[in-house]
């Protein structure tokens, strides 16, 4: 076969693959509308992982495989980019101990008629325990997964604001649940702000941990920046640390 014919023919299968994934998009957009409706999460791993498995299994040169996976697994996340356009999202706010996200994100969920949940207190309700005892007792691993668990239930809920706890995330697969789910804002707070309201509160700082707090803060703002969709600076009042957010939310949330 020469050039031009293999060209041909090349030609006429991509005009096949784009209207095929043009259909693929507009059922993806309905199943959007049913997620929508019945509170469903905006992305189904285990799904996503079968489809992967069966279009790969089903490759019949096998020297191909690896590249028909990775062809696949494009198609399947390039779907999930199209459909996290198309839907409401879970609003999550991240950022240091006492950068204000459960203050803010509270009067962020009033706002926009959402309804809102800490998940400090989430799980302190479900587990009966205090966040500071889960931690003594059961370790920051056994909390992590309670944070995990948690927000795998809660992302059934109709789209609301979750804040979540500073550490959040250092766990990767929680990580990738709140990104695949929703949209994820860094509430950011210069550390001296927050020793200073810290320091008006119950939250025991003794001395040396306030040396910590700045180390925390050093050694987490690089992955709360890369976690986060969208930053904002809650430097002023809480009403203005809102409508920072509110501007810089897509359509689709507001
Ligand atoms: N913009 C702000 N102005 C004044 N105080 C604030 C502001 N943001 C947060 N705070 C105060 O800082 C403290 C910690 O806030 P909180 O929402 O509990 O933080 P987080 O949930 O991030 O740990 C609270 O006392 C809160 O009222
Ligand atoms: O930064 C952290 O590692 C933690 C922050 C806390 O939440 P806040 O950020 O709301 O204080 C809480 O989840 C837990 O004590 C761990
Ligand atoms: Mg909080």
């Amino acid at each position: 076969m020469d050039i031009k014919e293999a060209r041909k023919q090349i030609d006429s299968i991509d005009a096949v693959l784009v209207a095929e994934f043009e259909k693929r998009l507009s059922l993806i957009k309905e199943i959007g509308k049913y997620k929508d409706e019945h509170h469903l999460p905006l992305v189904d791993e285990a799904r996503d992982e079968s489809i992967v498995a069966l279009h790969t299994a089903n490759c019949k040169d096998k020297t191909l495989s690896p590249y028909v996976e990775n062809y696949i697994k494009t198609v399947v996340s390039m779907s999930n980019e199209f459909l996290k356009e198309h839907m409401h999202k879970h609003i999550f706010l991240i950022g240091m101990p006492g950068a204000g996200k459960t203050t803010v994100g509270k009067m962020l969920a009033k706002e926009l008629g959402r309804d809102f949940y800490d998940l400090d207190q989430t799980i302190q309700d479900k587990v009966g325990k205090s966040v500071q005892n889960i931690y003594i007792y059961d370790g920051k691993d056994a909390f992590s997964e309670y944070e995990y668990s948690t927000i795998k239930e809660l992302i059934h809920n109709k789209p609301s604001v979750i804040a979540t706890g500073g550490g959040t995330v250092t766990y990767d697969k929680t990580v990738k649940l709140m990104r695949n789910n929703g949209l994820v804002v860094f509430v950011n707070r210069d550390v001296n702000h927050i020793l200073d309201d810290l320091d008006l509160e119950i939250r025991p700082l003794v001395k040396e941990s306030i040396e910590y707090i700045f180390n925390v803060y050093e050694e987490r703002y690089p992955l709360y920046e890369e976690v986060a969709h969208i930053k904002i600076g809650n430097e002023g009042s809480i009403t203005d640390a809102v409508q920072e957010i509110i501007e810089a939310l897509p359509n689709t949330e507001k």
